[in-house]
């Protein structure tokens, strides 16, 4: 008898290099495999996948209508708000397919916690604005929950701007004060990914700049992914780089790559200008 093992044929054929599904050799966040998405019988997203890389930023890039907040909303269910729209394939996080039915989708959306284009304070305190979502999930001491409070402000570099009117409304601070408000309400219930969707369209170029500034020390601690309109800001924070087109993962790969040397003529098409 021969000793020799036969190695099995693969199953599929090996994927295109579009949706080659790792930019970078660390290890992932979030696993995307073979995602569909349908507002009813309109297919936003076709066929996606791609590895989210840890402790890194990916940015999603595409002209308007691409799919890119469609991708973003799936790796936190926040389509599950919306009756007729579902997603099909999976989306591995710690190893687990959070879109399976039996996802706790509220302790879901504490892990991966996202930030939207325009501010969307609580009509609160700002003290509040933090204590709100860190009580939905912890019973901490009053003193403790100044700690956590003063803490995500910190991290979200808005508390010496804020130290002295914590009882002061969340919405009397500038536009650029009240996204990082948020940034310090997501990152206060100690979320593993953030999920940014154009976190910087509505805020002046100082703000801008401050936001970037930020997403650069968190991502220390945290898988960052974040959809932008500003292929500056896309080449400027990110480390990893997805464009789209029409629902389709066009081309995914490190930042420098698909900014200098991208493989496809459609994407190059895109961040030269040529294109969308
Ligand atoms: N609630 C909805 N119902 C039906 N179709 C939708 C809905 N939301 C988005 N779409 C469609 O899905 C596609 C992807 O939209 P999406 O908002 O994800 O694109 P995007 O790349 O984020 O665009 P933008 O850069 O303009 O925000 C578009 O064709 C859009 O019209």
């Amino acid at each position: 008898m021969s000793a020799s093992v036969q190695t099995p044929a693969p199953m599929t054929a090996p994927r295109p290099a579009a949706s080659r599904a790792s930019a970078l050799d660390v290890p992932a966040a979030l696993q995307i495999r073979d995602l569909s998405f349908f507002y009813g019988r309109f297919q936003g997203l076709k066929d996606v996948s791609l590895d989210i890389a840890r402790n890194k930023v990916t940015a999603f890039i595409g002209p308007s209508g691409c799919g890119k907040s469609t991708l973003l909303r799936t790796f936190n269910r926040m389509f599950d708000l919306y009756p007729g729209q579902r997603a099909e394939g999976e989306i591995l996080f710690n190893g687990r397919n959070i879109l399976d039915p039996k996802q706790d989708v509220n302790l879901l959306r504490a892990k991966v916690g996202m930030v939207f284009q325009k501010p969307t304070p609580f009509p609160m305190t700002i003290y509040e604005n933090i204590a709100f979502g860190v009580r939905l999930y912890e019973s901490l001491s009053k003193s403790e929950m100044d700690e956590r409070v003063e803490w995500a402000l910190r991290k979200a570099a808005l508390w010496e701007e804020v130290k002295t009117k914590l009882d002061q409304s969340g919405l009397s601070l500038s536009g650029g004060q009240q996204q990082r408000l948020c940034i310090a309400r997501m990152v206060a219930v100690k979320p593993e990914v953030l999920l940014l969707d154009e976190p910087t369209s509505a805020l002046d170029p100082i703000s801008t700049a401050k936001i970037e500034e930020l997403v650069n020390e968190l991502k220390s601690e945290y898988t960052i992914a974040i959809v932008t309109h500003n292929m500056q800001q896309a080449a400027r924070i990110s480390d990893c780089t997805a464009y789209m087109y029409l629902g389709e993962l066009i081309e995914f790969g490190q930042t420098d790559e698909i900014f200098v040397k991208p493989k496809k003529k459609a994407t190059e098409d895109y961040i030269t200008g040529r294109f969308g």
